[in-house]
Parts: C-alpha cells; structure tokens; sequence
C-alpha cells in the first residue's frame, strides 16, 4: 500500500473511530478534521473548529487552559491520560480523558487528539464522594455515639465526638482496643449472647446493653449494629444511644405512679398489687395474710388548729414509725389523708394464730404511734385506731379484704377510738348507715331541708333580747328535725359544710333584713352570730362571699357576728387575721365561740381582732356547785375584761347560774333558761312583747 493509500485509509478510519478525534496541522496549528464522534460528544460541527488555529477552537474553558494544554503539548510533544474539561456548544463541559500524539500524514507534521467521555466515571465519583461525605457526617458529627470495630479482631477503629462526650474515652483510650480490654461492658458474662444475636441476625437493633462510663458511672443504652464495608475493611458499626436519663424519668414516673408523694409509702394501686399476689402466694404455700386499716383519731384537728404543714410533718412521723414496727416483707402504704393500710405477710399457723399475730402486731403499732411527738416546736400525743381483716376469714379478693378492714375501722371510731377492732360483719350495718347518713346529707342540700333556728342572747339587767345564734337545723321529709349533733361531723368531713354553711351565711342574712324591715330589730341594738366552720373560714373566697351575702339583703353589718373556735385561730394566723380584718373593715364583729375548751391561748387572742368571748356552757353547768368551774368562769372573765372585749355565757339553764354570772359582772346570756333555739316565726314573736325568763320555748330536736 502506498503511503497516500495510508494515508486515506487513515481518514477512513478517523470517520469510523467511536472516540473524539480532532486532527491539526503542527505548521499553522489550524484543524484539518474532526470526526462524528467528537460532533456527537461536544455538539459542534466541522464549520465550527475545522481551519481555525487551536487558539481560536470554542472548546475551550477558559485562556489558562488553553495555553496550559499547547504549551504542555509543545514542550513534551505528546499528552497522555490528562483529564480536563472542554466546553460543548450547548454551553456545558464535558470530562474528557485526552490523548494527544504526533503523526505525519502526507509528509505533513499533524497533532491528532482524542478524547475519552468521562462523565459517566465522573459521576460514579461523585456518588462515592458524596456518600463518604454522608458518612463521615453521620459519623462524625451524629448526636449519638457512635463506634466503628474491625469486625474480625472486634477492636475499636474509631468514635465518634459524641461517644467522647458520653462515655469520656477520647480516641487514643480506646483506637486498637477492644470494648472488653477498656472494661465498657458493665455485664461482660452477657457479651457472649449478645454477640451471637449479632452475628445471627446481621443486626441489633435498639438492644439495651449497659455500659461503663470512663469515670465509672453506668450507662444505660441501646446499641443498635451493622456490617458495613469501609474500603476493603469489613467492619461493625454501633451506636450506643445513651438512655439513661430517659430510663430514670420513666422508672420516677412508675415510682410516682406506685407511691405516695408525701411519704413515699406505696399507694393503694401498690397495695392492692403487692395484696393480690400474696393471696395468691399465701393460697399456694398455706400462708395467711392480715390487712391492717389504720387512722388517727381527730386527725383534722392538727390540720385546723397547727396548719397543713405541722400535719404533714406528723403524717410523715407516723409513716417512719410504722415503718419501723414491721418487718421488711410487710408493707406499710398510705391511702390518703391520715388513712394507713399495713399488710402483714407470710403468717403461719391456725386462724387463731394468725388473729393473735395480727392483734399483737396492731397492738404494737398503736402504741408507737401514740408515744409523745415533737414537731415544729408542738409537743404531741396523737392516738389511734385499727381495724383488721384477715384473708380466707373476712375475704379473699383485695378488694374484699380492704373494705373489711376499712369496716372494722370504722367499728373501733363509732365505739370510741383509740383500739384494735377485728371486721364483723355487724360493722357493715354502721358503716351502710353512715353512708346512707351522706347520701340523705346530699339530697338535703339540693332539696334545701336545711333551715336556721335562733336562740335569743339576752341583757339580764334589762330582759331584753340584745342579739341571737343561728343554729342549723335538718328538716327531715319522715324523721322531722335533726340536731347539727347527728349531722354536723358528716358535713364536715364530707366538706359538704363549705355549701351548707353558705346557705347559713345566705339564710341568716336574709333573717336580718327581714327582722329589719319588720321593726323588730334596729342596726344599733341587734346583732346574729352564725358558726363558721373552720373549713368554710379558709376558703379562698369566703370574704368576698360574706361581703356579697351582706350586699344582697343591704343590711347594716354590724348587725352580723361570726362566731369562731379556737382552731381556726391557730390555724396560719397570719391568714386568719388578714381575713378577719378584711371583715372587720367593713364592720363585721367576731366571736370566740366555746372559749376556754380549746388552747385559749392569751397571745394568740391578742393579735385578733375579737370583739366578744363567749363562755363555753361545760364551765357555766357546774359553776355553781363546783368550786374549779366558778374559778374559770371568773378568769375568763377577768381575761376578757382587760382585754376589753364583751363577754357572754352559752348554756344558761338555772337562775343559780346567771345569779352566779351577774355577781361575777357577766349580764349578757344565751340558754335555756330564757330559751332554746327557735324558728324564725317563733323569735319574731319573742321579739314581739318582752317574754322574760321562764318563758322557755320548747322545740323536740332529735
Ligand atoms: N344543754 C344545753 N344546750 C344549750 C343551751 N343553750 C343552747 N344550747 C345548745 O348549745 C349549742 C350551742 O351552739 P354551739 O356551741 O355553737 O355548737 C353548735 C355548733 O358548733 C354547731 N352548729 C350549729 N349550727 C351550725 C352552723 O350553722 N354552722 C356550723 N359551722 N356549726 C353549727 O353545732 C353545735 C350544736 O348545735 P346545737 O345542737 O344547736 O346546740 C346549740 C344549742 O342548742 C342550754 O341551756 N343547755
């Protein structure tokens, strides 16, 4: 073949090449030829490049690059697997890998470039790149521990900052080292097991593993692993997610859940579990139980007369006492308020046995609790009372058993307190009829049969009636009148006193604007007292709710007292005087009812602004034949004077005792002997023509 032969077949084949060729004369550096490969890969055609010198072609990026490539071609003659970029004619570049060699063609020194499309290599990198990119911030930078181990030798072959933060290794501590060799297993007997799963399963996810922190503290976490390849490097990756703090919030929820806050003692969703399982545990080894249902007696007096807090602290007193007197299988809980449940567990022998084991268990109880207390500077004595009920005997159900013992609880208080009582099933009468007693209580307020009687106050120097007490009768649809005596405690405890005594305040103020406006009565020479309840005194809103009762009937205020015990007195006294001052200020007067019964404390009454004492009637029975009771009635009064507050005595029966009182310069009285409480027809007919003494007005009270 000739060498022009050559030559054509040479441009033959350029035609046919799948690869970018570009052919240029050495002499002038213009474009002989370019094939279909490069018009398809860079979108120009002959017209564009072909006769132009290399400096002017349009493929280029930009001048540097350019004169890099000729200058390099120049110097070395040649360009081997260089990558670069040449612009296309829709404006983009593509990735090429060139070849530039010297060849004569026709006796002509030519360049004939080639170029390779590299876009498809370039993306795969780019995808490489990218993902270690992810990786590495994954990694690095995740906000959970992580660690990478060579997965044959389980050495550590990096962490993560994070890991750093939580478990305090940095990564010369632990880089080559196992999680054995650096001691992180706070279990290594169960890495075994763990490792296994591992290796079963080609994963973990969220296993909880606990760990040993650097400095020693215990992690709690959840290690979730895989296989992955890292370069040629099979290796585990693990991420040690730190639970801790979310495992000791959720097990103070499940504590909060199962325990009384104020004393930590289970509560009764505890109690009931802990008695459900030793009945069954009892059924299957022979073994007795005995449910001891404890109280304090007048335990709401603390709670009125020191205040909620002094109550608290006996409550807790009482909790480690109990605590104290039981063994540590047994388990002391608290229900609420000042109700104790004591579960005695595992007892052995006959049913007497087991009775006489839960008697002197009580027995001994009772006796802890009522030994002298000191809290918050109040010396103590608290007694109380305890009602048993023992499994198979009075019940096999919690349920059963609790409310036996509650029952026999309230057997030992409805016969005086203070005791042990054992459930019989008697007792269910009582407690049945005191709640029905509730129940009645209800359906008295909604169907208002509650009304208000009045006992005159008298002047015994004057026979005239100076004032009244209003006293709370029940009017009932069969049993006709009830005495606050049968009822009054259920209110209270029930707090249905909060509504009835507002009825009172509401009721008694309607009974002065209507004595008003009868002209039986002026604002200046009468004056009703209503008994506040200390629970209805520390409302919130009981001032406001006076005052509003006050405004309604438009009645002058004076004309209203408040009699008070001792007990709210005690009670927060900086309250209580913020209260009565409030009061005071708009001209309600205060008095201290039953005085001489409770703590009569001097200091106390000189910080209120009382206006009047009234002499509990216990003292003015006996006064006149016993000499202890006259020398009380003649302190108090002697008290009340040089406090200069006005004085009356409640419960005078006998002329005897207000001769007594008016040598004792006592004149104002409340009692039988003038008269008994009244309904509001009959007072208005005693305020009518003066009755005087001995008209006394029977009422049958029940
Ligand atoms: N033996 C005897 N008793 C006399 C004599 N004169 C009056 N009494 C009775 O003594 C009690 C005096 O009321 P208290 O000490 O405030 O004692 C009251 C008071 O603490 C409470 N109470 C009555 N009504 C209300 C009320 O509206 N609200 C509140 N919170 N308590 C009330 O119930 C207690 C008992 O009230 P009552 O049964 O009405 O009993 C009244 C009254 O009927 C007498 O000469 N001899």
């Amino acid at each position: 073949m000739s060498g022009r032969e050559q030559d054509d077949n040479f441009f033959v084949l350029l035609q046919r090449l799948p690869v970018a060729c570009m052919l240029t004369r050495i002499e002038d550096s213009r474009v002989l030829v370019i094939n279909p490969a490069f018009e398809r890969l860079f979108g120009w055609d002959a017209e564009d490049i072909v006769n132009r010198h290399s400096a002017e072609l349009p493929i280029w990026v930009n001048a540097q690059q350019r004169d890099e490539f000729i200058e390099r071609f120049s110097r070395t003659g040649r360009v081997q697997q260089c990558e670069a970029r040449f612009k296309c004619l829709d404006g983009q570049t593509k990735p090429c890998l060139v070849y530039v060699e010297q060849i004569d063609l026709n006796g002509q020194a030519c360049r004939l470039a080639m170029a390779h499309d590299m876009s498809e290599r370039s993306n795969a990198e780019l995808t490489l790149k990218q993902s270690e990119a992810k990786f590495s911030a994954l990694f690095i930078d995740s906000p959970e521990p992580y660690v990478l181990f060579a997965k044959r030798s389980a050495q550590i072959a990096d962490i993560n900052h994070r890991f750093t933060e939580v478990f305090g290794y940095v990564p010369q501590d632990v880089i080559g080292k196992t999680a054995m060799d650096i001691g992180l297993w706070r279990y290594p007997e169960k890495r075994a097991a763990i490792i296994d799963k591992l290796m079963r399963e080609r994963c973990l996810r969220n296993e909880p593993i606990d760990f040993i922190a650097k400095d020693g503290r215990v992690l709690n976490c959840e290690v979730s692993s895989n296989f992955i390849l890292i370069g040629d490097d099979r290796c585990t990756l693990s991420c040690f997610k730190d639970v801790t703090e979310q495992k000791n919030i959720e097990a103070r929820i499940k504590h909060q859940a199962y325990h009384d806050a104020l004393t930590d003692l289970p509560n009764r969703m505890l109690l009931q579990d802990r008695l459900q399982q030793h009945l069954a545990l009892g059924e299957r080894h022979g073994l007795g139980c005995a449910l001891l249902f404890f109280d304090l007696d007048h335990f709401k007096r603390v709670n009125d007369s020191l205040g909620h807090g002094c109550g608290d602290a006996v409550l807790q007193e009482v909790s480690r006492r109990l605590q104290e007197g039981v063994r540590k299988a047994d388990t002391v809980a608290r229900l609420g308020g000042d109700e104790f449940v004591i579960l005695l567990t595992g007892l052995s022998g006959d049913h007497g046995q087991i009775a006489e084991h839960a008697r002197a268990s009580a027995a001994d109880l009772l006796e802890a609790v009522s030994a002298p207390m000191r809290i918050e500077g109040h010396g103590l004595q608290l007694s109380c009372s305890i009602g048993i009920a023992l499994s198979s005997e009075h019940g096999n159900t919690p349920e059963d058993l609790l409310k036996h013992a509650d029952t026999a609880l309230y057997g030992v208080k409805a016969s005086g307190r203070n005791n042990i009582a054992f459930f019989e099933p008697q007792m269910q009468v009582v407690v049945s009829q005191r709640l029905q007693l509730e129940t009645e209580l209800r359906n008295a307020l909604i169907a208002q049969e509650f009304e208000l009687h009045y006992q005159p106050q008298v002047d015994a120097r004057t026979q005239q009636i100076i004032g009244a007490e209003a006293l709370l009768r029940w009017q009932h649809p069969e049993q006709g009148l009830i005495s606050p005596a049968t009822f009054m405690h259920v209110l209270e405890e029930s707090g249905m006193i909060l509504e009835a005594g507002h009825g009172v305040v509401l009721q008694a103020c309607g009974f002065i604007a209507h004595l008003l406006k009868q002209g039986l009565i002026t604002a200046d020479s009468f004056s009703l007292s209503i008994n506040i309840s200390p629970r209805q005194f520390r409302q919130a809103d009981f001032v406001a709710r006076v005052a509003a009762a006050i405004e309604a009937q438009q009645i002058p205020t004076q004309c209203l007292k408040l009699e008070i015990t001792e007990g709210i007195m005690i009670h927060n006294i900086t309250d209580t005087v913020e209260k009565m001052n409030e009061l005071r200020d708009i001209g309600i007067r205060f008095a201290i009812d039953d005085f001489g019964t409770g703590y009569s404390s001097l200091s106390y009454l000189k910080r209120l602004p009382v206006d009047l004492l009234k002499i509990d009637q216990s003292f003015i029975n006996d006064c006149t034949h016993d000499s202890n009771d006259a020398e009380i009635v003649r302190a108090i009064i002697a008290m009340a004077r040089s406090l200069k507050m006005e004085l009356i005595a409640e419960g005078v029966e006998t002329a005897e005792q207000l001769a007594f009182l008016q040598q004792q310069d006592c004149h104002i009285y409340q009692g039988y002997y003038f008269s008994c409480a009244v309904t509001s027809e009959a007072f208005c007919t005693l305020l009518g023509p003066s009755p005087g003494p001995g008209n006394v007005l029977q009422q049958n009270v029940t």
